[in-house]
Parts: C-alpha cells; structure tokens; sequence
C-alpha cells in the first residue's frame, strides 16, 4: 500500500549536513527532525525540539527533502516514533528511493517501522535518567540492519552497557556503539576502557560537534 502523503507531522526542522552519528558518520545527509518527545534524558543536546515546530503534511516534507538534493536522509527529533505521521513519513522515504535512517530512543516499539529502514536505537544507560524507558523486547527486534548505541556519561554507566553487552548478546545481533556524553565522560578515557576490554564495538564521537560549535550541531 502506498504512503499516506496526507498524514500529519509536527517539523522542528529539515536541514542538509554531515552525518556526525552512527556508521553512516561523514555522509552528506538531509535531517528531518521531528518534534516533541516523552523522554527528558539528562543530557539531551536537543532540547529546543521538545516544543515548537510546524505542521506539515508528509507530502510537503518530501517535497523539502527532494529540494535539497541528496540520496540519504535521516529522521530523528525529538522522539520521531512519538508521532504517528512518522511511520507514513518513512515509508514514502523509502518508497522514494532514498536510503533512510531512524533515530530512536528505544522507548516505543520499533515493529511497525518500514523494513528498509535502518533502525539506530539507544539504550538509556542510567545517568540519562530514562533507563526506565527502555523497552526491553525492542532488543529481540533488531536485525544487522539495525544499529544499537550507548550513551555514556560516568565508569558506572560503562559498567552497566558492559553487562547488558554481555547478557543480551547485543553484539551478536547488529553494530554496537559507544558513544560518551559530551562535555561529560572523557572521550579519550572511554576508547581506553573499551581498548582494555577488548569489546567488539564502535566508539563514536559526534563528528558535527567537532565541525561545528553551532548550539544546534548542525
Ligand atoms: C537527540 S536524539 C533524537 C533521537 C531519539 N530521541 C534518541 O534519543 O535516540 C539523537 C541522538 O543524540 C544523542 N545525544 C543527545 N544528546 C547527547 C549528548 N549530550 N552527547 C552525546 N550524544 C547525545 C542521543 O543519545 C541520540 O542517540
Ligand atoms: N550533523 C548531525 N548529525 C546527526 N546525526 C544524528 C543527529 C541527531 O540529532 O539525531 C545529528 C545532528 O543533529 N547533526
Ligand atoms: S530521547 Fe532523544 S530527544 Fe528525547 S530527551 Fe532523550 S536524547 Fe533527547
Ligand atoms: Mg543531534
């Protein structure tokens, strides 16, 4: 069935950049951010997205995307999957040929997203505040499509993704990345830990914040 151009969504912004996340990182990228999420992660850099934006149709979102003239998109937000529109959103993404990533928090289901997609999904460690939020069965649900990313912010977070590595096979089951929280875990003492480890995952730093000092991260 084809997408609902007609759905509705709430747009914070739409901006052409350098991908800074996940293995995608370098990768000129069109970002559609979408706004408002439920989590309130300690740390979020996003926070001008929880409120605000403008109400766009699907079809007037592809429109954008296709005006900046670049095959890969991203959706994040906020929390993207928050909104219903977004799923539709997706799907014509896809079925418009271009290669779609989601970021996600891992607190809604991540089921009805469209196959083609690849699903970046976080597990909130526990200085985020949000480790409640985490919604356990999304990890049984990834595929090597998929990528899984922890945010860490102290050693006791470190210790706490090592353990969920450990018992949830994560690394089995699609690429994993470590990322320390900006301004807050020492990059260079985390790439140590994982070194000293020997853990079969990708250490990542936010390339858009290295570019650019732009409050935003553009
Ligand atoms: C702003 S969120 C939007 C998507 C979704 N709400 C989520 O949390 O995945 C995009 C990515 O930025 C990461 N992020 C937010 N603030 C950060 C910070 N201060 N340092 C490092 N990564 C951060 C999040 O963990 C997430 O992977
Ligand atoms: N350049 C750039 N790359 C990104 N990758 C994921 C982002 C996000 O906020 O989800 C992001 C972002 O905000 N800027
Ligand atoms: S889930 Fe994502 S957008 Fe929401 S507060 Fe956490 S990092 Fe920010
Ligand atoms: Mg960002």
């Amino acid at each position: 069935m084809a997408a609902d151009l007609s759905a509705k969504l709430r747009i914070t912004e739409i901006f052409h950049s350098i991908q800074g996340e996940s293995t995608r990182v370098g990768l000129p990228s069109i970002f559609v951010r979408l706004t408002g999420c439920p989590l309130r992660c300690d740390w979020c850099d996003t926070d001008y997205a929880f409120s605000g934006g403008e109400t766009m149709t699907v079809g007037t979102v592809l429109e954008k995307v296709a005006a900046l003239g670049c095959p890969t998109v991203c959706v994040t937000g906020g929390e993207p999957l928050a909104q219903k529109g977004c799923l539709e959103l997706l799907k014509a993404l896809c079925d418009a040929g271009y290669s779609v990533s989601l970021e996600t928090s891992g607190a809604l289901d991540i089921t009805p997203v469209d196959d083609r997609v690849s699903r970046v999904m976080d597990l909130k460690a526990p200085g985020s505040g949000e480790e409640a939020s985490n919604r356990w069965d999304n990890l049984a649900r990834l595929t090597p499509r998929d990528e899984l990313k922890l945010v860490l912010s102290s050693r006791e977070d470190y210790d706490w993704a090592v353990r969920q590595l450990r018992e949830h096979r994560l690394a089995e089951r699609c690429p994993i990345l470590f990322s320390p929280v900006q301004g807050q875990l020492a990059p260079e003492q985390l790439a140590q830990w994982i070194l000293e480890d020997r853990l079969p995952v990708r250490f990542q730093l936010q390339l858009h914040k290295i570019l650019w000092q732009d409050s935003k991260g553009r």
